[in-house]
């Protein structure tokens, strides 16, 4: 069965690029379905309001639990409960003050049936949203990393490419799904293409040499040097044979 995707937001405009590309090839191939729904579908009065003052006093304003209750109700009601297999959907809540995003949530994530994204805006979504959420739904408040949006549409855009490019035929070529940056704990190393000398620097001789041991090991290399020099983080999590190859090496 196709993953589900719901996105309740203010701007549905900012997700416009779901549709396009090679996750709008996805959609229209049925491996991903994606749903985006306006918040203020669920506001009753005149002007359609969704935020007002946070209790507490302090700068800007806060989205209203009530219209998000009746949103979550609508796009996610609770599980039917004949329907046992039925997994409760993830519920998806950008936030600074969430779990980092990184690959190994991307998967977990691409493992669900259903997520359900919630675009907070201004100082954020009522709290008890979440934690009356948390009765029926496996809520998971994520940042995708240390810098302020100013809502969650461009994080739930970060999210959901990562999530579907893991998805079975959402991308052309599966192989580089296993093999990207973050799979083998090692950034990617340098890549080159045709011309074979441009603007007098030429490409590296041994991805011309046809020796693909040589290629392979050229690769690793560059990827040590590069994850040393950029993100030695990274390489605390090596096996230490590996780490003491890049020690040695440069
Ligand atoms: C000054 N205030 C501080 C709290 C957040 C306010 C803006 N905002 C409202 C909703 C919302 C959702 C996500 C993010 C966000 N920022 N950075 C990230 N990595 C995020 C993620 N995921 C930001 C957001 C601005």
């Amino acid at each position: 069965a196709p993953l589900r995707i719901d996105v309740i937001t203010i701007f549905p405009e900012y997700l416009a690029p779901l549709r396009a590309a090679l996750l709008g090839k996805a959609v229209d191939r049925g491996l991903v379905e994606i749903g985006v729904h306006d918040l203020r579908s669920w506001t009753h009065d005149v002007h359609r309001t969704v935020d007002d003052s946070p209790y507490g006093g302090g700068p800007g304003m806060v989205m209203k639990p009530d219209v998000w209750g009746e949103a979550l109700d609508a796009v996610c009601p609770a599980p039917d409960p004949e329907d046992a297999g039925g997994r409760a959907p993830v519920l998806v809540v950008p936030t600074p003050a969430g779990r980092r995003f990184d690959q190994a949530l991307a998967r977990e994530l691409a493992e669900e049936p259903r997520l359900v994204f919630a675009c907070g805006r201004y100082e954020g979504i009522d709290q008890r949203v979440v934690d009356e959420a948390e009765g029926r739904m496996r809520v998971l408040e994520v940042s995708i990393g240390d810098y302020v949006l100013v809502g969650g549409e461009v994080a739930t855009l970060v999210m959901v490419e990562a999530v579907a490019r893991l998805i079975p035929g959402v991308l052309g070529n599966p192989v580089s799904a296993s093999e990207d940056s973050f799979s083998d704990g090692l950034l990617e190393g340098p890549c080159y293409t045709r011309p074979e000398v441009w603007r007098g620097r030429a490409v590296p001789d041994v991805l011309r040499s046809g020796n693909h041991a040589a290629v392979d090991r050229w690769r690793r290399d560059r990827a040590l040097e590069r994850t040393l020099r950029r993100r030695p983080d990274l390489l605390d999590a090596l096996p230490p044979e590996e780490l003491s190859r890049a020690d040695r090496a440069f």
